[in-house]
């Protein structure tokens, strides 16, 4: 097999001797990731066509010497996303839990790529640190814990797994919805402690009963036709109008889900209008006697109101998954240093604590693992950003083994106006084969491919970009 120059990334190299010479090169598995919030829903490990038609003979683009190409991932990434970035070559290192702020400031200076799950907070201080940062990896559904903007106008994308733990957190919510109904924690921790207590007052079939849905996304819409399959009638509020699976019905307001339901379940992501969502006036709303479940985010509930709906009776259980405030790791950390109320939680009766294991099955973390590692190596390797949650989704097709003259130029600028022109004056001498733009908000990002390239012009092509006022990042893979 001839041997081809590999891909060189000019602004996230230190300096001009980090160039490699050459890299062997292989035929890619054109993995691609279907990662739109509005895909359909395919399990995520039979999704990766992507769109491009199988190319055999594609030309793969690799990332500079890709012995120096450090990637590292954080918080237990399951070993099916390990193994497909060290396929690749790069030097992976992988660490159990999240890291301190500072820790992970200094580990940050020195990664090119980042997979992270939801505990890693990734604030505009500590993306500033980021020199050599291109992408980052959210290993999970939820990408709260990214300053989505910042990382944008730094040229750094971010890729999540939008569905595939959705499914087990809709199955944790059914069996947290018979454990609450028959007050099966409180008879088990009893009997753990060697107490007989037979009880049925209080005790509920869940079958009849209605389940009121907050978010009616990926999680909320599973969860319903689960709920339906279980007898149970299902309502739900969004703030988007959406179609009903099954015999399920939105309703328009909180205050009428509320005011209907038997189990409340919220599903919706965490954003400024979701934080207490449920609070002191959504508790006096609600049924008394129903039960509240959350395995969204920790700021939806106003946890010392539902303390105190718990403690006059106005519910009668609740089940959480996720906290404001949650550990890096596991241990002992489930006291009021961590969050001011948690014995107060504790000490509560029919209340189901769980560590944030929504989407903590096999099924899911190998998912997961396969879908974002090999967005990550489809964008490291190609520049596409399909999937990408801060930056348009830009494709552009393979080069193919017999377009050896070619490389391709990816220049994520801001977007403002007059910087096609410029750009298109420095790819001149050489023909555009393709080329495709696009923008999301400030920062525009172009993908082309130029041929006639001799590994000599990269450099220079690279120097030019870079010294436009419009650019964020410039990457020449070759
Ligand atoms: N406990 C766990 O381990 C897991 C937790 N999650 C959390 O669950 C959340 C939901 O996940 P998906 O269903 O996949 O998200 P999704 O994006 O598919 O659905 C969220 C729904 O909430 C709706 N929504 C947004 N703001 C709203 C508001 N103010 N009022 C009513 N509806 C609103 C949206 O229109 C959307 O339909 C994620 O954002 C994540 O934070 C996700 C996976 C695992
Ligand atoms: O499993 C995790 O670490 C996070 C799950 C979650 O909350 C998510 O996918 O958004």
């Amino acid at each position: 097999m001839a041997e081809l120059p590999p891909l060189i990334d000019m602004s996230k190299m230190s300096s001009a001797k980090d160039i490699p010479i050459k890299l062997g090169r292989q035929v890619s598995s054109s993995l691609n990731s279907s990662t739109s919030p509005t895909a359909t829903f395919q399990s995520p490990s039979n999704s990766f066509s992507g769109g491009e038609r199988h190319i055999t003979n594609q030309r793969e683009l690799k990332p500079f010497n890709r012995e120096e190409f450090r990637i590292l991932l954080l918080e237990n990434v399951n070993q099916s996303g390990k193994e497909i970035l060290n396929a690749e070559g790069y030097q992976v290192e992988s660490l159990k839990s999240s890291l301190p702020e500072e820790e992970l400031i200094k580990k940050i200076r020195n990664v090119h790529v980042l997979g992270i799950r939801s505990k890693t907070k990734l604030s505009e201080k500590v993306l500033k640190e980021a020199k050599h940062l291109i992408v980052v990896g959210c290993f999970c559904i939820g990408t709260n814990q990214v300053d989505l903007e910042y990382a944008a106008r730094a040229g750094i994308a971010v890729f999540n797994s939008p569905f595939a733990n959705s499914r087990s957190v809709a199955e944790l919510v059914i069996g947290e919805i018979i454990v609450l109904a028959r007050q099966l924690g409180d008879r088990s921790n009893e009997l753990h402690k060697g107490t007989w207590n037979k009880v049925s007052a209080g005790c509920w079939e869940i079958r009849g009963k209605t389940l009121g849905i907050i978010g009616y996304g990926h999680i909320g819409s599973q969860l319903s036709v689960l709920a339906e399959a279980m007898g149970m009638n299902v309502i739900y509020y969004d703030v988007v109008n959406l179609m009903a699976m099954g015999t399920s019905r939105q309703v328009p307001t909180l205050k009428e889900l509320l005011g209907n339901s038997d189990f409340v379940s919220c599903h919706v992501p965490e954003l400024p209008e979701t934080k207490n969502m449920i609070g002191v006036q959504e508790f006096e709303w609600m049924r008394t006697g129903s039960y509240l479940i959350n395995a969204s985010r920790g700021c939806v509930i106003d946890i010392p109101a539902l303390v105190n709906a718990s403690r006059n009776g106005k519910i009668a259980g609740a089940a959480l998954d996720v906290y404001p405030s949650e550990p890096g790791g596991n241990g002992d950390y489930f006291h009021n240093e961590l969050n001011c109320w948690a014995e107060d939680l504790r000490s509560l009766k029919n209340i189901i604590l769980t560590p944030h294991i929504g989407g903590s099955t096999e099924e899911a973390q190998q998912a997961i693992g396969v879908e974002v590692s090999s967005a990550l190596v489809k964008y490291v390797n190609s520049g596409v950003t399909l999937g990408a949650v801060n930056l348009p989704e830009v494709n552009l097709r393979s080069l193919t083994l017999d377009e050896t003259n070619h490389a391709r130029v990816i220049y994520i600028h801001h977007n403002v106006p007059g910087v096609l022109r410029k750009v298109n004056e420095i790819l001149g001498d050489h023909n555009v084969e393709k080329q495709i733009t696009d923008n999301k908000g400030d920062v525009a990002y172009l993908m082309a491919d130029i041929s006639n390239v001799l590994s000599s012009d990269l450099k220079d092509i690279a120097d030019q970009l870079e010294n436009l006022s419009s650019r964020i990042l410039t990457r020449v893979l070759y």
